[in-house]
C-alpha cells in the first residue's frame, strides 16, 4: 500500500469514528481496488493526498496553486490577442461580445470581446488542454480516458454599468447532454490575479451532491448575456465561497457545482481560461422532455446558424467539438 493510500485508510477510519458524514469503514479491496461509497468523486492515482480527496468529496472544488507557468500563460494571452486582432481564423471558434457592449456603441474588437468558446482548434490555445500537469489532476476524477469536450477563455469585461459582465450561479452539467456526471470535471485557471473586484468565481461548496436543477435566464433589470442561465431558485442566503487566485492557480470543479461570477468592478479584462472534460466511457443521453430541453433547444438553434446545417442533434454538437486528450476514445 502507497503511503498516501495508508493516510487515506487511516483518515477515514478516523472520520468514521468522529462524524456521521462517512459511515461505513471501507473493507480493503472496498478501498483500493475499486472506488468505494465514500469516496464517490475521486480516483486514486497516488497524486491526490488523502485531505485533497475529502475536500473535493465534500466540497466538490480543489484549488491548485501555481499549476500552469506564467511563460504558458503568457503565450494563450498573446494568442488570444492575435484572435481578437483577427489575425488568425480558427474553425468553430465562438466569439462572444458582452450584451451590453454589443447592444451599444461600437467598441474596438479586442475590448468588444467577452470570451471565446470551442477553440479546439486553435493549436497554441489547445496547449491548455493537453497541459500533463493539468491532465495528472484531471485523471483523478475522470480516470485515464479523457476527452477534452468544451474549452473556453473567458475575457470578463470592465461591467458597462449594467451588470452584464455577472455570470448567473449555474451547474454546468445543464449544458451537457452527456453522463456519469461524476466523470465530468472543469479546469478553470486564472490567468491574472482574480479577486472579488474583478469578479472571481464564487462557488456553494457541496452542491454537487445535490441533483441538476432546472435553469433559466435571471431576471436582471439590466439584461443577460445569451445563454448564461442561472438555477431557477437561486437562495442567496446559502454559503458561499468567493474563489480569489493569483496567475496559474487552478480550480478543478464537478459539473453539479453551482457557480458563478461576480461583476467586474475595475477598468481591466479579468482573464481565465478552462476546459471541461469527460471520461471517454461517458455516455450521450437524450435530453428531450428533461430539464436541459430548453438549452438544447437554444444550442441547435444557434448550430444550425454556425454550421449552415439544416439540422443537428444536439449530441452532435458536442461529438463534434470534442478531442481525444489521453488513452482511447471509447465512446464519447
Ligand atoms: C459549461 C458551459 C457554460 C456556458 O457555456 S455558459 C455561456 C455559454 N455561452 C455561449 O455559448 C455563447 C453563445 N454565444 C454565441 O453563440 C454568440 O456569441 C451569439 C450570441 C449567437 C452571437 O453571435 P453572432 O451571431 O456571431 O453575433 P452577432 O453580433 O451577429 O449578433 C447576433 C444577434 O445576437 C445578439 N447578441 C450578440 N451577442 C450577444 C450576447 N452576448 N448576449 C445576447 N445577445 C447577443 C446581437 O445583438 C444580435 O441581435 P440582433 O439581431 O441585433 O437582435
Ligand atoms: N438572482 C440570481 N440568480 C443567479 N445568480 C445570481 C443572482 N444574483 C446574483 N447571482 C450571482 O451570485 C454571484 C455573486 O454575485 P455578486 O457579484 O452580485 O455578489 P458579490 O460577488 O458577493 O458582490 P460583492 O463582491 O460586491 O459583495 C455571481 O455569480 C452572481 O452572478
Ligand atoms: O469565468 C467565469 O466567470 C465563469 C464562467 C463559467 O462558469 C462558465 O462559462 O460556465
Ligand atoms: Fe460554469
Ligand atoms: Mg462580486
Amino acid at each position: 500500500m502507497s503511503r498516501a493510500a495508508e493516510r487515506l485508510r487511516l483518515m477515514i477510519n478516523h472520520l468514521d469514528r468522529s462524524s456521521a458524514t462517512i459511515s461505513a469503514v471501507p473493507t480493503y479491496a472496498q478501498t483500493f481496488t475499486s472506488r468505494p461509497q465514500t469516496l464517490r468523486f475521486t480516483h486514486d492515482t497516488d497524486l491526490l493526498t488523502p485531505e485533497q480527496r475529502l475536500f473535493y468529496e465534500e466540497n466538490g472544488f480543489l484549488l491548485i496553486k501555481n499549476l500552469v507557468s506564467e511563460e504558458d500563460i503568457d503565450k494563450f494571452r498573446m494568442a488570444f490577442e492575435r484572435i481578437c486582432r483577427q489575425e488568425v481564423k480558427v474553425p468553430g471558434l465562438v466569439v462572444m461580445r458582452d450584451v451590453a457592449i454589443v447592444k451599444s456603441e461600437f467598441v474596438a474588437d479586442e475590448k468588444a470581446v467577452s470570451k471565446l468558446q470551442d477553440f479546439q482548434e486553435d493549436p497554441e490555445l489547445f496547449r491548455y488542454c493537453n497541459l500533463p500537469q493539468i491532465l495528472n489532476y484531471v485523471e483523478c476524477f475522470t480516470g485515464p480516458n479523457i476527452m477534452a469536450m468544451h474549452t473556453m477563455l473567458i475575457n470578463k469585461p470592465p461591467d458597462a454599468g449594467k451588470k452584464t459582465s455577472r455570470h448567473p450561479m449555474h451547474q454546468d452539467l445543464h449544458y451537457f447532454p452527456f453522463r456519469p456526471a461524476d466523470s465530468i470535471v472543469c479546469a478553470w485557471t486564472a490567468m491574472e490575479k482574480v479577486d472579488r473586484q474583478n469578479g472571481c468565481l464564487v462557488v456553494l461548496p457541496g452542491t454537487h451532491t445535490g441533483t441538476l436543477q432546472e435553469h433559466d435566464y435571471p431576471e436582471w433589470e439590466g439584461g443577460v448575456n445569451k445563454m448564461y442561465h442561472g438555477v431557477r431558485d437561486y437562495d442567496p442566503k446559502h454559503p458561499r465561497v468567493h474563489l480569489e487566485m493569483e496567475k496559474g492557480d487552478t480550480v478543478f470543479f464537478h459539473p453539479l457545482l453551482i457557480h458563478g461570477s461576480g461583476m467586474n468592478k475595475t477598468q481591466g479584462f479579468r482573464k481565465a481560461i478552462s476546459c471541461h472534460y469527460a471520461s471517454a466511457e461517458c455516455y450521450y443521453i437524450d435530453v428531450k422532455g428533461t430539464l436541459q430541453e430548453n438549452i438544447e433547444n437554444e444550442v441547435k438553434d444557434i448550430a444550425i446558424r454556425k454550421y449552415g446545417l439544416g439540422e443537428i442533434t444536439f449530441k452532435d454538437t458536442w461529438a463534434l467539438r470534442g478531442r481525444l486528450v489521453q488513452g482511447e476514445r471509447t465512446s464519447l
